[in-house]
């Protein structure tokens, strides 16, 4: 991982080349998307199992699409009795702080009779990817609890699941029990982009939904990207990302441990260290080589660190903040004397993590905020996966005669400067039949 003195020309390549980490940089990439959304909705399926035999599953046959009602049941029977009381507890902590996200429908009046307001409802149906991990072996058992509790409390009454299956067709039976726990109806097992299409334009086999949430890989990301619109989706959640801002009271330890914690997700994600510290740039990276040797993912981390890696040394804080608003990290972790001091200063940022006892994991499972949360510098402009995800809002306008009396001659106006008589002509319309 490069160590970089920041500013420099190197350090600027290098930020440069973090900042491109984008959904929709590579238009090849997007483009073999694409043809997978098409091969969906063209053959159904069939275009499903033929993918999942491709790229999870070689012997998949069609009517595994669906996780079955006895499969889900026997999953309890392999599942560590401990599981469930950490279950509850996070899910307990999850739901509450979610609960604090609720709106409701409000109306307001004016004197001259109108009525106005916004009624919230919850959307109809809606689909949770789960990453699989490669093989589908390390299935993100937490990112059911993240997507589906939202949508609960958001009181979306039809929740359905995708995520993929392992070499032999089966899925983990943690995922299971939890999918289960948090009242998820259909589980189906498929992945990556024809999941994401599966769920937009249906299939024989799964029905399609409004909104599709959840993290995944880049395909999966390309795919919810390209298939916004035609449904809803909560936001671009792709390869994780951290940024740590430390200086010299930060232990280096604890920051190599919790870059490696998100490089470990994806040779795509992405690890930075911002520091005012240059003795803790060297032990910080010194001691990630150290740990790296001894992680069971340490191909895939150090991908991560090649490619979207560095450390920045910088000459004072406020360039570390500005550095972290240039990022717009999904997690930002700030270990610095006085975090508080800096908080009011980040601008772009998915999730704020401070002090030493506040280490990004407890975010990914425990806390209470959304671990769903915006990359590639989408954290400008969009914010964690939260209930109003899964909400919409009709607008109300009931006007008395008094209030149309007052505002029609002005409506009309407006209408004829926009060159629409048809307008113009509802108005009147009105207006002709209150005279009579
Ligand atoms: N931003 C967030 O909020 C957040 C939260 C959790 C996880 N994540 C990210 O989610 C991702 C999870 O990835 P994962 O691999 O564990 O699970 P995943 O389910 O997203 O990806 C695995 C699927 O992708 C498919 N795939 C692999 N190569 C492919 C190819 N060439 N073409 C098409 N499909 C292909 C696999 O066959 C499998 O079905 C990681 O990038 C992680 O960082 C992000
Ligand atoms: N860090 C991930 C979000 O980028 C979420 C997660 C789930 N499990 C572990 N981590
Ligand atoms: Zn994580």
């Amino acid at each position: 991982m490069p160590v970089l003195d920041y500013p420099s020309s190197a350090a600027e390549e290098r930020l440069l080349r973090i900042e491109r980490r984008r959904p929709g940089a590579d238009p090849e990439l997007e483009s073999r998307v694409s043809e997978i959304l098409s091969a969906v909705r063209r053959e159904g399926d069939a275009a499903l199992v033929g993918f999942t035999r491709r790229f999870d599953a070689p012997e998949f046959r069609e009517e595994q699409l669906l996780v079955s009602e006895r499969e889900v049941q026997a999953a309890y029977d392999r599942v560590d009795r401990s599981f469930f009381d950490t279950l509850e507890r996070a899910r307990a902590h999850i739901e509450a702080f979610h609960r604090w996200q609720l709106r409701s429908s409000w109306f307001m009046t004016r004197d001259d009779g109108t009525f106005l307001g916004q009624i919230l409802r919850p959307v109809a149906s809606a689909g949770l990817y789960i990453p699989g991990g490669k093989g589908g072996e390390t299935p993100l058992i937490s990112t059911v609890l993240m997507t589906a509790v939202p949508a609960r409390v958001a009181g979306v009454s039809d929740i359905a699941m995708v995520t993929p299956p392992r070499r032999d067709g089966t899925v983990n039976p943690y995922l299971l029990v939890t999918a289960k726990e948090v009242g998820v109806r259909r589980i189906h097992r498929i992945g990556s982009a024809w999941a994401v299409a599966a769920l937009a334009f249906g299939t024989p086999s799964v029905r399609p939904v409004d909104v599709i949430v959840g993290p995944g890989n880049i395909y999966v990301t390309l795919a919810k990207k390209l298939v916004s619109g035609e449904v809803g989706i909560d936001l671009l959640a792709g390869p994780s990302e951290i940024l740590v801002l430390a200086d010299e009271t930060a232990s280096p330890e604890h920051v190599a441990a919790d870059l490696l914690s998100q490089a470990e997700h994806d040779p795509l994600a992405s690890a930075v260290l911002v520091t005012t510290d240059p003795s803790l740039a060297r032990a910080a990276a010194v001691g990630l080589e150290r740990r790296l040797g001894e992680l069971p993912r340490r191909d895939v981390i150090r991908e991560a660190l090649n490619r979207y890696g560095a450390i920045f040394r910088v000459q004072n804080l406020e360039q570390a903040v500005g550095l972290a608003n240039r990022l717009a990290p999904e997690h930002l972790e700030i270990q610095v004397r006085d975090p508080w001091a800096c908080l009011g200063k980040i601008h772009n940022a998915g999730a704020v993590f401070i002090g030493t006892h506040t280490p990004e994991p407890i975010g990914d499972y425990f806390a209470g905020p959304n671990h769903v949360l915006p990359t590639a510098g989408t954290a400008r402009f969009a914010s964690a996966l939260s209930v109003d995800h899964f909400v919409k809002k009709t607008s109300i306008v009931a006007y008395s005669q008094e209030a149309f009396a007052r505002d029609a001659e002005a409506v009309m106006q407006l209408a004829r400067l926009e060159g629409l008589d048809a307008h113009a002509a509802s108005i009147r319309a009105r207006m002709e039949a209150d005279q009579r």
